[in-house]
């Protein structure tokens, strides 16, 4: 199908470029795509600086991400004079980013008054018990059919009355009417465009459709939701289509000038960039956490599986807005990080995960759950912690890092399952991206255990590449038509095992993943807060539950109090 508009551009002359800032949990990208070829000319990234100031809580720096946008951009902007570019053949831009993360600033002196929160920090557990004491039978899905997410530590309503129940100055600038909310998008967006000086306080449908505030009908935030979490209209941002010319970078930065188009939550865009436009086509994107997205057309979807329901994307002010249901994995590629960082069992992820875990033909039945934060879908079990179970005289490293890999491929079936109950019609391929997807063996596996093809996208980033295309369309320069032309999967893998050997190593997955449920209380531990001179124990010779005996003990705490007790080592002094 020829569309309409799309001019030809003669051999030889320049073509518009596509500037994508691409905001991850870990990194930071400025990508440059040559429209019409759909073409990556140039990239760069850096890492960002995880902070991470008590267990279960991940923060990120707001300064760092615009240094990083800005840096990235030069570099990326650099390259482009190798190749017979300038900075002024970039004509648009598009914004594609973690969602949830949020953001508290003032908006006259554009300072944060709080680090980011990101989406997978958990320390909003008493605020979601808080909210779920609001509402009948402390039902986490009692919103869902007006936001379509259940009630948990993930989306950003919960962090944003965190941030006002427990930092003076957000509660201070919220008197004084000059708080700003917004997710990393519209923290970006406001920057860029002017900050205290007129900056842009905006945000797309996709990254508001996660926050617990929109309302998936209107497409406008929920009265009612916004009282329910005491979060005044006023501090959180406009809410526009995915694609459309919002204004223009003023900031006296490298992109100074260049319109900004299109923005998408980072799930969301990947979607588009794989080009399941069409209710019905899905992907999953493996990065940090995973996330298959199912495309539900205009129809909202309401899962009773323990999916979300999102917006996918809503491409310009007058058209509908596109639906997906949502399976949200916490941790895959976090789990290679864990086994890197805490464990020191790999040295280099891509490397060592597939080598290592190759080695063995298979996890001689060791399961690995890694419920860090809990289990997003389609469990919402924030009381589940990670376990390594099954393991044996015989187990070795290769086997666990085997079966960190297979847990991937094991939760994307979870999320396969419910999707099938949702929807009735099971998929019958699944199209992946995201760093994760270069690893051979991870894409074995996955297709061994879901039992179809997996088809792997022709670059891993599909998340820059569909703001790409939103924002090329929104600026007039691109269009999805010609775009396809070029959607093709570059290699396909598929299964190799027996639909036994599939039920039967996922039955005992689905017995791991119980054996992780409830392993947190609500009760804090005591071994994090209180400090070692409040407690001066009696030498003993050894701990038993008999013999333990407190001198001193926080008030409240009772003497009988067992979980309490074995918590503590003596200070046998
Ligand atoms: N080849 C690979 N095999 C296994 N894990 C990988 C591979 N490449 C990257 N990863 C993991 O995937 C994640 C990649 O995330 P990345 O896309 O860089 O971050 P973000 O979550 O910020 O978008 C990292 O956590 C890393 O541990
Ligand atoms: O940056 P990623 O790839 O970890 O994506 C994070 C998701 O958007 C969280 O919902």
């Amino acid at each position: 199908m020829e569309d309409e508009g799309d001019m030809p551009v003669k051999d030889g002359a320049k073509r518009p470029l596509i500037g994508v800032i691409d905001d991850g949990t870990k990194t930071v990208r400025f990508v440059i795509y040559e429209a019409e070829r759909s073409e990556e000319l140039a990239a760069y990234q850096l890492d960002k600086t995880e902070v991470q100031p008590q267990e279960g809580w991940w923060e990120q720096d707001p300064h760092e991400i615009l240094h990083h946008i800005r840096m990235c951009a030069e570099q990326a902007i650099g390259q482009l004079t190798e190749l017979g570019y300038s900075k002024e053949d970039v004509v648009t831009l598009g914004i594609t980013n973690q969602r949830e993360t949020t953001i508290a600033w003032d908006k006259f002196t554009g300072e944060p008054l709080h680090p980011a929160i990101g989406w997978n920090d958990i320390r909003t557990d008493s605020t979601v018990d808080a909210i779920l004491a609001k509402v009948p039978d402390r039902n986490k899905n009692y919103l869902k059919s007006i936001c379509g997410l259940p009630i948990s530590p993930y989306f950003s309503a919960l962090k944003m009355r965190w941030l006002k129940d427990n930092v003076k100055a957000v509660r201070r600038a919220s008197r004084e009417k000059r708080l700003l909310f917004g997710t990393v998008d519209s923290w970006i967006i406001w920057n860029l465009t002017g900050g205290p000086q007129g900056g842009l306080h905006i945000t797309d449908v996709t990254n508001a459709s996660r926050t617990l505030l929109m309302n998936l009908e209107t497409l406008n935030w929920d009265p009612m939701l916004c009282r329910l979490f005491g979060i005044h209209r006023d501090t959180l941002p406009q809410i526009r289509s995915s694609s459309e010319v919002y204004g223009s970078v003023n900031d006296g930065t490298i992109l100074d000038g260049i319109s900004i188009s299109g923005i998408l939550g980072n799930q969301q865009s990947a979607l588009v960039g794989q080009n399941c436009l069409l209710a019905g086509q899905a992907k999953n994107t493996y990065r940090s956490g995973c996330f298959l997205l199912y495309n539900t057309g205009t129809r909202r979807v309401q899962s009773t599986h323990g999916l979300l329901t999102t917006v996918a994307y809503k491409l310009g002010p007058n058209s509908p807005a596109v639906y997906a249901l949502e399976g949200s994995i916490a941790v895959a590629g976090g789990a290679m990080k864990f086994l890197r960082d805490n464990l020191k069992l790999i040295k280099d992820i891509p490397k060592d995960t597939e080598h290592i875990a190759g080695q063995v033909f298979s996890t001689g039945d060791v399961y690995f759950v890694p419920a860090f934060s809990g289990l997003y879908a389609p469990y919402w079990r924030k009381d589940a912690r990670g376990i390594i179970c099954g393991l044996t005289s015989f187990t070795t490293k290769n086997h666990i890092i085997r079966a960190a890999l297979e847990a991937v491929c094991f939760q994307t079936r979870d999320i396969l399952e419910a999707m099938h109950k949702d929807c009735g019609m099971p998929l019958t391929k699944l199209h992946v991206d995201g760093k994760m997807t270069s690893n051979d063996l991870l894409m074995q596996l996955q297709s061994d255990l879901i039992g179809m093809p997996v088809l792997r996208a022709h670059s891993w980033d599909m998340s820059a590449l569909g703001v790409a295309v939103v924002a090329g369309a929104g600026a007039n320069v691109w269009s999805y038509e010609r775009w396809r032309r070029h959607a093709t999967a570059a290699d396909t893998f598929l299964p190799t095992a027996t639909d036994d050997d599939r039920d039967a190593r996922y039955t005992k997955w689905k017995m791991a993943v119980q054996r992780s449920l409830g392993w947190a209380t609500t009760k804090k531990s005591i071994t994090m807060t209180a400090s070692a001179p409040d407690l001066r124990l009696r030498r003993l010779p050894a701990v038993t539950e008999d013999n333990f005996e407190f001198c001193s003990v926080d008030e409240g705490q009772k003497k009988n109090d067992t979980s309490f007790l074995l918590r503590y080592q003596p200070l046998c002094t």
